[in-house]
């Protein structure tokens, strides 16, 4: 369990005229595998930029970064996103479609167009299926997802980023709007996965929950990183944050 499976050196990324500099400027982080890691920080820290530059949804203009072992560049690209699942903040399910057909479009980039154009094979289904099952949504499998609870949509947007089989989750505020006991059933859905060997990185701003659930915590702020070890630390590293914003 201790391969390094995000490796990110010196990383910089593009400038934003808005904030003057780089959105993230020299970022150093090595997260191992089946790590379950959170990022932390104030608005505008760069959190989900962070985690969107990891699927190459950002450029990244000097240093790098690398995906179990493998440099990030056009070429490695689509290699190195099969590896990884995302969860976008609120979900991103489609509302009209059921559960089973939000968790069957994380096989889309799989499949080729003429392998879905009669529907998908049953073997997707049956693992959409057993996926929905582990997240204990089995009675809501063919419910519209506009009709589910917050809770219950964001364990099915788990399931469609797990249909990939990725090695590393990313998610992007998994809980937020979520009530205490649905927000802890996503959370323990996290840590499952990472005692299955998955790496989870996922922003939050609850330290309550980053402190009871991950193993480690990375605090972002101006684009930098000004913490990175365990959540047991946070409530002093947030005081800090605090008076430096206040000063
Ligand atoms: N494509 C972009 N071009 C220019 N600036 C951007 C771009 N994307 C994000 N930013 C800016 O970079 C900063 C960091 O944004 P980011 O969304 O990463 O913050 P965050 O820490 O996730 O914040 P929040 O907690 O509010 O979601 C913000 O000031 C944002 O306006």
């Amino acid at each position: 369990m201790n391969e390094t499976v995000i490796d990110c050196q010196n990383m910089e990324t593009i400038y934003s005229k808005s904030l003057k500099r780089p959105i993230l400027n020299g970022v150093n982080c090595q997260i191992r595998r089946g790590e379950f890691v959170v990022l932390l920080g104030l608005n505008g820290a760069g959190k989900s930029t962070l985690l969107r530059s990891l699927v190459g949804l950002v450029p990244v203009i000097k240093g790098n970064i690398r995906i179990d072992g493998v440099v990030m560049n056009s070429q490695t690209l689509p290699k190195i996103r099969r590896k990884i699942g995302m969860l976008f903040q609120g979900g991103g399910l489609i509302p009209q479609l059921s559960a089973v057909e939000n968790v069957l479009c994380g096989r889309l980039g799989i499949r080729k167009p003429w392998e879905t154009l009669f529907g998908f094979p049953q073997k997707d289904q049956y693992l959409a299926m057993e996926l929905l099952q582990e997240m204990g949504l089995q009675e809501h499998s063919y419910q519209k997802t506009s009709l589910l609870s917050g809770g219950q949509q964001q364990r099915v947007a788990i399931a469609r980023a797990l249909i990939q089989s990725p090695q590393i989750l990313l998610a992007d505020e998994p809980i937020t709007g979520l009530d205490v006991m649905a927000a802890k059933q996503v959370m323990e859905t996290l840590l499952h996965l990472t005692e299955l060997g998955i790496t989870v990185v996922t922003v939050l701003h609850d330290l309550g929950m980053a402190m009871e659930y991950a193993q480690r915590a990375i605090v972002i702020d101006d684009g930098c990183i000004i913490y990175d070890g365990s959540p047991d630390n946070l409530p002093v590293q947030f005081a800090q944050l605090n008076q430096a914003v206040y000063k």
